[in-house]
């Protein structure tokens, strides 16, 4: 079955600016899909070239297999959501969700237009609201009429914009749940573009991480968390982030702080395609990568092999019912997340022991000029 949606090599820049530098993207038939990328990636510029608002200046768009250069955007038959979303200010809610029933594209009989507008404003929270001018609702409520706009109507696919972003946090996570289901129930795909990591790993069948206009990584949440593609994919997920400590490989196949201050007698790379390379050789400048959620205080969780590290408590902070504990460790800054009991008694400055079992270390290269470091791109002896 051809790709849902499929980019190759795809170039657009707005004057000198590269937004899209070569971008090849699959999306299945019925995935949720989310394009996950800092400001300025491409993304939304990813968007607007599926739906036909962009057209690129080299490379292709095809949906379900069907090449789409010079097909107009009402003819893709995609449905998209802005973030700057527009909508019109005087009519109620309800004519907004409706209005593009009405269009000679659907022309859906009145009652079942009706069915479909109450069914998607119930599922976003805004039934009670459909009598009201958008012109005076909230911001959020305003974005959720928007998604509205999107979700009722009949499209091979769905492409969204951070429509998420105008709601507050519990909102935000009451309706993820909500899209979640809906893309199950509907199989509609779905190309979803955030900044938000958490968002993304809640709701992508699959991630795909963008950069300078380029795919660094797809692959599903285990994938991208546990074997990123290099230091800017592990970066962009996790909060607090992963911790990166520079450092260089010993004579024994262990690895040495920067600084010296501390040693792991053995590293062994964690199985899996990007760390299928050989391990590298002594003297190679890497930075171990280990989450803030896989390291404990003290000893106790030490199975064999585990690594020990010691260090000294510089600042904590309580995030609900976990602690962030924030430990110096010679020149390095460490974080770690713990249950909030278990960082009852630290003080500044007190010495703390730290364990990490072994299959939680990442190992990559150091960053440099060509890049975020990956895992043992270019092991030199
Ligand atoms: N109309 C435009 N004119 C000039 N440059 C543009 C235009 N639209 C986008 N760009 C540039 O293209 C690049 C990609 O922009 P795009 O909006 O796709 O990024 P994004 O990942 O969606 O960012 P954000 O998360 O901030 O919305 C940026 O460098 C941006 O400044």
């Amino acid at each position: 079955m051809p790709s849902a949606i499929s980019l190759r090599g795809v170039h657009k820049a707005y004057g000198r600016n590269t937004a899209l530098d070569g971008l090849d993207l699959d999306v299945g038939q019925g995935e949720f899909f989310c394009l996950l990328g800092p400001s300025g990636a491409g993304k939304t510029t990813t968007l607007k070239t599926v739906a036909g608002l962009e057209q690129p200046e080299s490379g292709t768009v095809s949906l379900d297999g069907t090449d789409m250069t010079g097909v107009e955007p009402y003819d893709r038959g995609v449905a998209m959501c802005f973030e700057s979303y527009a909508l019109y200010p005087h009519r109620s809610a309800y004519d907004n969700l409706a209005s593009p029933l009405r269009s000679p594209r659907y022309k859906l009989p009145a009652a079942e237009a009706r069915e479909r507008v109450g069914a998607v404003a119930d599922l976003l929270g805004i039934g009670a609201l459909l009598e009201r001018p958008v012109g005076r609702l909230s911001n959020g409520q305003r974005q959720r009429v928007a998604l509205g706009r999107v979700l009722v109507r009949p499209a091979r696919a769905f492409l969204l914009d951070e429509p998420l972003s105008h709601l507050d946090a519990k909102l935000r996570q009451a309706m993820r749940a909500e899209l979640k289901a809906i893309g199950a129930v509907r199989r509609t795909t779905t190309l979803y573009v955030t900044h938000d990591s958490v968002e993304a790993l809640a709701l992508g069948d699959r991630i795909g991480v963008i950069r300078e206009g380029r795919i660094v990584q797809t692959g599903t949440r285990e994938e991208i968390w546990h074997q990123p593609y290099d230091t800017f994919v592990a970066r962009s997920f996790g909060r607090p982030r992963i911790n990166l400590l520079p450092g260089t490989i010993t004579r024994d196949g262990g690895f040495v702080s920067a600084d010296r201050f501390f040693e792991i007698p053995r590293i062994t790379p964690a199985p899996g395609p990007a760390h299928s390379v050989r391990p590298p050789a002594p003297g190679t400048r890497v930075q171990i990568g280990v989450r803030p959620r896989d390291l404990s205080l003290g000893s106790s969780v030490l199975g064999p092999g585990g690594i020990e590290l010691v260090g000294s408590v510089y600042i904590t902070e309580v995030l609900g019912r976990a602690t962030e504990v924030t430990v110096r460790l010679g020149a390095q800054h460490l974080s770690l997340v713990v249950p909030r009991a278990d960082a009852a008694g630290l003080r500044p400055d007190a010495p703390v022991r730290l364990s990490v079992r072994p299959e939680s270390l990442l190992l990559f290269e150091a960053d440099d000029t060509e890049g975020p470091g990956r895992p043992g791109r270019r092991v030199t002896g």
